[in-house]
């Protein structure tokens, strides 16, 4: 697929005094995975239900798959897949009879055995939705929202409540959906996610698009200084450099080989988005820091 699944211009959306939304433009590609990132109260939960059409919006042109969300048709609604924070309200029905009846509202949907298989919910097909547990309801919303085979998909939060291996598995099943041309656009607070799945990123802080690229190179981190640490006499030493290579090789040379537990870190995802949404990055865990060349601290 190609083109523009999400088109956004001038988004905005006010509470009372609040500017939840305050003048956003989006451009999302079919078959990206688009994550939006930001602090609690930053305006995505906002953004993404006037997408998907439960929400009106004050001003602005949006545009979802050609359609806009304002005046929603059954037809889109059938091409887009959501996964919202709050639970289902299917909790009497097993695993198996929710995703079954879901699938029933949609013209081409997928196997619902094969959703629940994907979800890593096969064991508990059989259990009445109440009796799982937290993790395991988020499963059961997120096999809702794929159950449809929607063109585009939205996760609001998705894997809050996962335990690791559940939130690997949910990652390897947004890959395979990505690979089969599903557009995604995900809200999330765990960085790692946006990194691991996203080909790009949107942060918002109240309520205004505050950084937008690639999550390698988002706020110019790919380029910024590297912190290269090693172990000198039994004590940490640690240089800020734009030029690691050059200060690894200074450092081969001086210890004739190895260079005892050497680290060349750039800053993390987190480092750069705690910077764009204004909170000072963490300093390195380090017990000195050193001027700035390898020979200074001969
Ligand atoms: N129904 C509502 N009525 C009044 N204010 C609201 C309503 N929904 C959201 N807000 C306010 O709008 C702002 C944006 O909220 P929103 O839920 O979009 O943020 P969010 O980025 O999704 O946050 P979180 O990460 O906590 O889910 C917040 O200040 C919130 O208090």
């Amino acid at each position: 697929m190609t083109g523009t699944a999400v088109k956004v211009s001038g988004l905005t959306k006010r509470y009372g005094d609040v500017r939840a939304v305050d003048g956003i433009d989006l451009d999302i590609q079919s078959g990206e995975v688009f994550a939006i990132l930001g602090p609690n109260g930053a305006g995505k939960s906002t953004t993404v239900e006037i997408l998907e059409g439960y929400r009106d919006r004050d001003a602005g042109e949006v545009s979802v798959l050609g359609v806009d969300p304002g005046r929603p048709t059954r037809l889109w609604r059938s091409r887009v897949g959501i996964v919202l924070q709050t639970s289902n309200d299917t909790a009497e029905l097993t695993v198996r009879e929710t995703v079954r009846h879901f699938a029933g509202y949609y013209p081409r949907p997928r196997d619902p055995d094969e959703v629940i298989a994907r979800v890593g919910l096969t064991e508990k097909a059989g259990t009445r939705v109440r009796q799982l547990s937290g993790g395991q309801r988020r499963r059961v919303d997120v096999a809702l929202g794929v159950v449809g085979n929607p063109e585009l998909l939205f996760l609001d939060e998705p894997t809050t409540g996962f335990d690791p291996e559940a939130r690997r598995r949910f990652w390897d099943l947004i890959r395979d959906l990505a690979d089969d041309g599903t557009t995604i656009v995900l809200t999330t607070h765990y960085l790692d996610e946006a990194e691991a799945l996203a080909g790009r990123v949107a942060v918002i802080a109240q309520g205004r698009i505050v950084a937008e690229g690639e999550p390698a190179t988002l706020g110019g981190r790919a380029t910024a200084e590297a912190t290269v640490s090693w172990l000198d006499g039994g004590e940490r030493k640690v240089l800020r450099t734009g030029a690691p290579t050059g200060a690894v090789l200074e450092l081969t040379a001086r210890f004739g080989g190895e260079v005892p537990e050497l680290t060349v870190t750039r800053p993390s995802l987190e480092d750069v988005y705690l910077g764009l949404i204004g909170s000072a990055p963490p300093e390195p865990r380090t017990e000195r820091t050193v001027p700035a060349t390898v020979a200074g601290v001969r």
